[in-house]
């Protein structure tokens, strides 16, 4: 994926023609020629982040001293996003009670952002997903985040 593609498009093959095209998944529009990023590029998303003890900060409004190991942390997002993706619960009401985030009051929401605020590779997972998407864990220098699109 391009990095200086708007999150709205995304780039697709056409076999008749032989070559790739863009395709805009909120107007459905398609075009040959790729689309200038603008720099207005704004999304939102809420996450969920299990800190551990190599965490930058291993510590968090939940934990003084958080002392899990990064395999335990993982351990317990994969669970949390099976809870949410079998749709025994959702990612705002886990977050507010589970994140290692001050976002958790706020059931993670993060408000909008555009590139060049949040770590690179939260930026990147993020940007990725389309509205409505939940990421598999990401790994950042905090700790480990599910994040959800939400705009
Ligand atoms: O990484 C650090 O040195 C300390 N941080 C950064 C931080 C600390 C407080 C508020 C926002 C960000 C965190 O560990 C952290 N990162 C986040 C974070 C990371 C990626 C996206 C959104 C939030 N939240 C927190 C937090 O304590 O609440």
């Amino acid at each position: 994926m391009s990095s200086d593609l708007s999150p709205e498009w995304e780039e697709r093959h056409s076999k008749t023609r032989g070559r790739n095209y863009y395709f805009n998944r909120t107007t459905g529009e398609s075009v040959w020629e790729k689309p200038a990023a603008t720099t207005s590029d704004q999304v939102r998303a809420s996450h969920l982040l299990v800190k551990h003890r190599d965490s930058r900060r291993p510590s968090s409004w939940k934990t003084e001293n958080i002392t899990r190991t990064k395999e335990e942390a993982l351990q317990i997002i994969e669970g949390y996003r099976q809870r949410i993706t079998s749709g025994e619960t959702d990612l705002p009401t886990l977050a507010r009670t589970e994140s290692d985030c001050s976002s958790a009051k706020a059931g993670g929401d993060l408000g909008t952002f555009g590139r060049g605020k949040m770590q690179p590779v939260f930026e990147k997972a993020t940007f990725a997903l389309k509205v409505g998407e939940l990421s598999q864990p990401v790994e950042s220098d905090s700790g480990i985040h599910l994040i959800l699109r939400t705009a």
